[in-house]
């Protein structure tokens, strides 16, 4: 395991931002703005020593969907602070790890909704007007006029797996085109419009004329669509995957595609995707003119990608320099107000029983008055910020960092 220094105290011009994956350049204007220097910047995704050696210094890290942040590439990460996921997926961090290592990861949970439930939308209507290969035959030289296949979208069924932001989304602008819409999810969910909660997904999928899948990527959803549960679609249907890749057992679906069972599939996202766009794309699914293959670009409009670079780098920002970790996905969260004219600590610590008697006990007995103080646990992990006199700052820094307990301690300048 690598030692990491458990005060990770450093002044804003000595903080580090490495982004990966082509995050849009909003980023990094809210983080010139905010004052922060010291950003790298990367096109593609890294992975092995190359990334291992690109985070080794830094204080916070931004990535999209590819760029992998396993416990043993956040363990080298000795100085990390935070890490922001310019998207909505958070399945490519391990989360859990990052809080026992006390590092909050933010994301932005709906700024590209819109942009992936268009794309579907559309996508529904070329899959079931035939477009995909008739657009390929004519680039081919051929000519295809016929209606056979061809269908309005207008009184078919949309089922969609996974009825969360987009999944919603989807179902309300369908119904706009006088599709019926069923769904399926692990949750209770309130149905919007007309949309009706099927039983399973086995009914599901027996009844829908196009299925799209906008659920995470959980060890419950991974594979959920394979060769059983294609075979229990209607025959001619469609298949949509925009979700993740791991969903959707692949060589399945090239059985399902190859004897006509499905007429047709978009799939935005594979098991493995390339790490930029310099790098060769290879899937079973290429051969097929009646798949609309798309590269994980679901989200990828300018206005989704403009709003997700400033919300994420606010959310990193925030907690710089404020201690907030309102929205992390994996941290407890506070809400703080500014602490002008006092010096503001953070303390991340083990959440096990006294742990709270030891912090106050240390301060009383340095004599250091606390202003306010603020606490927030999960089961795992405790999160307690406390505002001081300034003058007191660096002796209360002292006694913080040697409470046993401590995971990682912090003043914010
Ligand atoms: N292609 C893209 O560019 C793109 C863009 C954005 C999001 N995504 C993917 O789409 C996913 C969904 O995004 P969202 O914003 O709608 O998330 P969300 O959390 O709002 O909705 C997900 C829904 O899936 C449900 N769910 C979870 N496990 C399930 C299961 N086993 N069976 C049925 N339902 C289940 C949840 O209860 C929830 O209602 C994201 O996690 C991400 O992986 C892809
Ligand atoms: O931009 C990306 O790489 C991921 C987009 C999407 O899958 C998401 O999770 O928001």
């Amino acid at each position: 395991m690598i030692q990491k220094s458990i005060d990770s105290s450093a002044a804003k011009s000595e903080l580090q931002a490495v982004l990966f994956e082509g995050i849009h350049p909003s980023a990094v204007e809210a983080l010139e703005q905010a004052g922060y220097t010291r950003i790298v910047t990367h096109a593609k995704s890294l992975s092995g020593d190359e990334l291992l050696a690109a985070i080794a210094d830094a204080h916070f890290v931004g990535v999209r969907s590819r760029t992998q942040l396993t416990a043993e590439v956040l363990q080298h990460a000795r100085q990390l602070v935070a890490v922001g996921c310019f998207c909505i997926g958070t399945n490519q961090v391990d989360l859990k790890e990052a809080m026992r290592l006390g590092v909050p990861v933010f994301n932005a949970p709906f700024s590209n909704t819109r942009s992936v439930a268009e794309l579907v939308l559309a996508q529904i209507i070329m899959l079931m007007r035939g477009i995909p290969e008739k657009n390929a035959v004519l680039h081919r030289g051929g000519w295809v006029k016929s209606a056979a296949d061809s269908f309005e979208v207008r009184g078919k069924t949309l089922g969609i797996i996974g009825y969360g932001h987009i999944g919603t989304q989807i179902g309300v602008l369908a119904e706009q085109l006088g599709m019926r819409v069923i769904f399926t999810d692990i949750e209770a969910k309130l149905p919007l419009g007309n949309a009706q909660p099927m039983s399973s997904l086995e009914a599901l999928l027996s009844a829908a004329d196009v299925v799209t899948l906008h659920v995470p990527e959980t060890p419950q959803t991974a594979l959920m669509i394979g060769a059983a549960q294609l075979a229990a679609m209607k025959p001619g249907s469609h298949l949509i995957n925009a979700s993740r890749g791991s969903v959707v057992d692949i060589e399945a679906l090239t059985v399902a595609l190859e004897s006509r069972h499905l007429h047709g599939a978009a799939i935005d996202v594979f098991p493995i995707e390339p790490q930029g766009n310099d790098s060769v794309f290879v899937s079973p699914l290429t051969r097929f003119d009646n798949v609309i293959l798309t590269p994980h670009i679901g989200g990828s409009t300018l206005e989704a990608q403009i709003n997700i670079g400033t919300e994420v780098a606010a959310k990193l920002i925030r907690y710089s320099s404020n201690g907030s970790t309102t929205s992390a996905v994996n941290f407890p969260e506070v809400a703080l107000p500014a602490h002008t004219g006092r010096s503001r600590l953070l303390h991340i610590h083990h959440n096990v029983p006294g742990v709270m008697a030891h912090v106050n006990e240390r301060l009383s007995e340095a004599g250091i008055n606390i202003a306010a103080q603020y606490l927030s646990t999960n089961e795992e992990v405790g999160y307690v910020v406390i505002d001081v006199d300034s003058a007191a700052s660096q002796v209360a820094l002292d006694e913080l960092c040697a409470v046993p307990e401590t995971i990682r301690c912090r003043i914010l300048y």
